[in-house]
């Protein structure tokens, strides 16, 4: 349940910390351990001393309990929650607590060495990339965790994708360095290779060289190649709370491990070297060429630059779960990531299809809804980032996606459960809005009397939200119970627009379609726990699509009587197929001018009149409606058409379609009337243009061991219609590649001088990568489990969508049509 805090300059009453013993337990690291006002301006914590950071990862890293214990050690919690016993701050829907895994991507705020945080945590299952894309899009900067047993997984490949799309700088916390099996520096060649970036490492594991008990396994401490100390934590105080730092030297230090820092530091050095003047300047002049004497300052000042810049990618290790490692993380997120003012300005679209940058002095307020959540008690809490300008309370603002007005009730700043109202968001800054009505995830948000910006439809580039996979019936339980479960799914949707609901023409049922089963899944506990509305999922069915194979066009005429007024409007529609493969879905796509991409659709509204024929029938007929609305109205009817195919009423997708010569007839043409005469166009042209169903076609990577791989690719290649694209070894990173030039550049420890005795643990695996019809991956899991005998795992992904044979395509339609 959410409490609320009244006075935002003290204390809550729920974090009863004693500010002096917790900054006396972490010592010598100072901390902040304040709970104050964080999102105004209050001096203290100023733009420069923002850090706008996520947490991005494959699916059980270590991002929630890293987060957890960050929480922990800045002074926000009291205990550090567990996943295993469902108590975190971080997941708190219910739904997350119970599988043990992050959902919404919780925005949490804390203080740490005087600087603000705002933390958000993400979810790792493919099926939340989405969560993972909005969130990504308004960070400043992210730590990547990584699995130090697993090393570089699919989906830290998929979310690192993400990152580099918004060149969102990065450091990476090479985690659970106390399992059995667990390989730093293959962890940090495997970044080098897979994810094709440049890994700086600052901190050498210190391992235990042989398991004692639980507590002592694996790692002990570990090393900062900056200052040259070993840091080591307390052994009385389990939560990690008390550390220290010993200077490295030949008296107390093992030699091999002080060999190996001197190797470290000398890398660390050369590497910043060759991407920063100031180092080398600092290595000549000041270090007289001796690596171990260039200045901590200098060094930590050029890690920042060059992680800043997008040159490299720091690397950090622990074990959160058994406390170590923490703080030093935290310390490197103040020091190495960016504050909002070293990142750049906004790009913003406006609807003509210009773009322009928004600086963060820019005194016009230019805001992004990245989130929507549903309070029961609050309502909608719509959280933004804000790039130019200021939200104040009782503002009104304007929503450029949407064209409409919203009121600003209440601003508040989140602290996982607990919350806080503040006056205003500043430039840089994410926040909480309170009383928007209509503002949906993805909405652009300016001032209301801003109308430069809004005569121009300025947007923060929206997000092209991949289709949905699944879909399913909703049944409420009775005629009574039909409301509130469509204003549940409605509020499901503000949230997160990854999910669609609509109802089917034909047999009136609802329909909520998401990205994969855990998906759905989630909805329906969310609709039953959260909503607590009464209703049944039916069966989870495949979303297929639509697509055209041949050109059309057509001209729509509307002509029709709405709530006894008339309401007319004319247009034409072309119509044209895509041609692309798989492998190009995913592609950047460069468009014309004029036209946008939905949906795997590119769209073009041409509201140039028609000319003669409008004016003639009406000289006014433009006075009355704006050509930016009457854009808007063509767009939606494009979107309208594109939703519901000739064939089954699956969206259609892989289409050029254009709108044009639109006639408007006076009074008689409202926006409504323009909207649905372009979507009647856009159906007619389809079924003139061969439309047929398309089927979602995954990219599947199979881990198998190297005796399975033979009947693995068979069963792929054969029972399931797949193709198989390529095979490579999990090892990738495992032996130092002498002939690998670039690979030389980068410095990974040995994993035997560090890891003594645990490193038999891993095996390395074959992974088999593949594009294979969904329809044919139902059950895969378990058939998998007997193929090899337990040993094989899979991840996948919806790619794109496939042609299917026409035989497959009338099983499907007669398949479908029997429900
Ligand atoms: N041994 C060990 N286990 C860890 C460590 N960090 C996390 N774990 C365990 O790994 C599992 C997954 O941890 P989470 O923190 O939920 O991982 P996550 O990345 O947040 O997962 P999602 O929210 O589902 O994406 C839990 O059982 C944790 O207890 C670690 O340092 N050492």
């Amino acid at each position: 349940m959410l409490r609320y805090i009244t006075t935002s300059l003290k204390k809550p009453a729920s974090i009863n910390l004693n500010a002096a013993k917790f900054n006396s337990l972490i010592r010598p690291i100072k901390g902040p351990c304040q709970y104050r006002t964080y999102a105004t301006d209050n001096k203290d914590f100023t733009i420069p001393k923002t850090r706008n950071i996520g947490i991005i990862a494959h699916i059980d890293a270590g991002k929630t309990t890293t987060s957890e214990r960050m929480l922990y050690y800045a002074g926000v919690t009291k205990r550090i929650g567990d996943i295993d016993d469902g108590d975190t701050v971080m997941d708190y829907l219910a739904a997350e607590r119970e599988r043990g895994i992050t959902i919404n991507s919780a925005a949490i705020t804390f203080g740490w060495q005087g600087h603000r945080i705002n933390l958000i945590d993400t979810p790792g299952h493919v099926d939340f990339t989405m969560e993972v894309e909005r969130a990504v899009r308004v960070l400043d900067g992210a730590v990547t965790i990584l699995d130090g047993v697993a090393g570089v997984e699919a989906q830290t490949e998929t979310v690192w994708k993400q990152a580099d799309r918004y060149e969102i700088p990065r450091i990476a916390f090479v985690n659970k360095l106390d399992r059995t099996g667990a390989a730093f520096g293959r962890t940090v060649r495997e970044m080098w290779k897979k994810l094709r970036t440049r890994p700086l490492v600052v901190q050498l594991p210190v391992m235990n060289e042989e398991s004692m008990d639980e507590r002592h396994k694996g790692l002990k401490a570990v090393v900062d190649l900056v200052t040259m100390e070993m840091i080591q934590w307390d052994d009385v105080h389990t939560d990690g709370s008390v550390l220290k730092r010993v200077p490295l030297n030949d008296a107390t230090t093992d030699n091999s491990l002080l060999e190996e820092a001197v190797k470290g530091r000398t890398a660390l050095v050369e590497a910043l070297a060759e991407m920063d003047d100031a180092i080398v300047e600092a290595f000549f002049d000041e270090a007289d060429g001796d690596h171990m004497r260039v200045d901590a300052g200098a060094l930590k000042a050029a890690i920042r630059r060059v992680t800043v810049a997008n040159k490299a990618v720091p690397v950090l290790c622990g074990a959160a779960f058994k406390n170590l490692g923490v703080q030093p993380l935290l310390n490197a997120i103040i020091d190495y990531l960016p504050s909002p003012l070293d990142r750049p300005s906004a790009m913003v679209t406006y609807s003509s299809g210009k773009t322009a940058l928004i600086p963060l002095n820019d005194s016009h307020l230019c805001a992004l809804a990245f989130k929507v959540v549903h309070d029961a008690r609050r309502g909608p809490m719509v959280y933004v980032k804000v790039y130019s300008g200021k939200i104040n309370t009782r503002m009104t603002l304007f929503n450029t996606t949407t064209r409409g007005k919203e009121r600003v009730n209440k601003l508040l700043q989140m602290y996982a459960k607990d919350v806080e109202e503040i006056p205003s968001i500043g430039a840089g800054n994410i926040g909480v809005i309170v009383g928007l009505k209509d503002t949906r995830t993805g909405d652009t948000l300016v001032q209301s009397n801003d109308t430069n910006a809004i005569k121009k439809g300025l947007q923060l580039g929206n997000i092209d939200i991949p289709s949905p996979a699944f879909f399913s019936a909703v049944e409420p339980a009775s005629v009574s119970e039909e409301e509130a479960v469509t204003n549940a799914l409605k509020n499901l949707v503000r949230e997160d627009p990854s999910l669609k609901v609509w109802t089917d023409e034909e047999s009136g049922q609802l329909l909520v379609s998401g990205m994969g089963e855990l998906h759905l899944e989630i909805v329906k506990d969310r609709l039953l726990n959260d909503f607590k509305v009464k209703a049944e999922m039916g069966k989870m069915r495949i979303s297929y699509r639509e697509t055209c194979q041949s050109e059309a066009n057509a001209s729509a005429v509307y002509d029709k009587e709405v709530m006894g007024k008339r309401a007319r409007a004319a247009c034409h529609v072309e119509i044209s197929p895509i041609q692309e493969d798989l492998e190009q879905t995913n592609t950047k796509l460069i468009l014309e001018e004029g036209w946008i991409a939905n949906s795997g659709n590119q769209l073009a509204a041409d509201v140039t009149l028609a000319d003669d024929l409008s004016s003639a029938l009406d000289s006014n007929n433009t006075a009355q409606l704006n050509p930016e609305d009457m854009k808007q109205a063509v767009q939606n009817g494009l979107l309208a058409g594109l939703a519901r195919g000739a064939v089954l009423g699956f969206p259609l997708t892989k289409l050029k379609v254009k709108a044009y010569d639109l006639q408007t007839f006076g009074p008689d043409t409202t926006l409504g009337a323009i909207s649905a005469c372009v979507s009647n166009g856009v159906y007619e042209a389809v079924q003139k243009a061969s439309p047929c169903l398309l089927e979602p076609m995954m990219e599947v990577y199979t881990e198998v061991n190297e005796n399975h791989i033979g009947s693995v690719v068979s069963d792929l290649s054969g029972t399931r219609r797949g193709h198989v694209i390529g095979l490579e070894s999990s090892a990738i990173g495992d032996e130092q590649d002498s002939d690998d030039s670039e690979n030389a550049q980068v410095y990974a420890p040995e994993d035997s001088l560090l890891v003594k005795s645990d490193v038999g643990g891993y095996i390395p695996k074959q992974i088999i990568k593949a594009h294979v019809p969904l329809s044919s991956m139902l059950g895969y899991s378990s058939a998998l489990r007997s193929l090899t005998g337990g040993s094989g795992a899979f991840s996948m992904r919806v790619i794109g969508y496939g042609e299917m044979s026409k035989d497959r395509e009338r099983s499907v339609i007669s398949e479908m049509k029997g429900w």
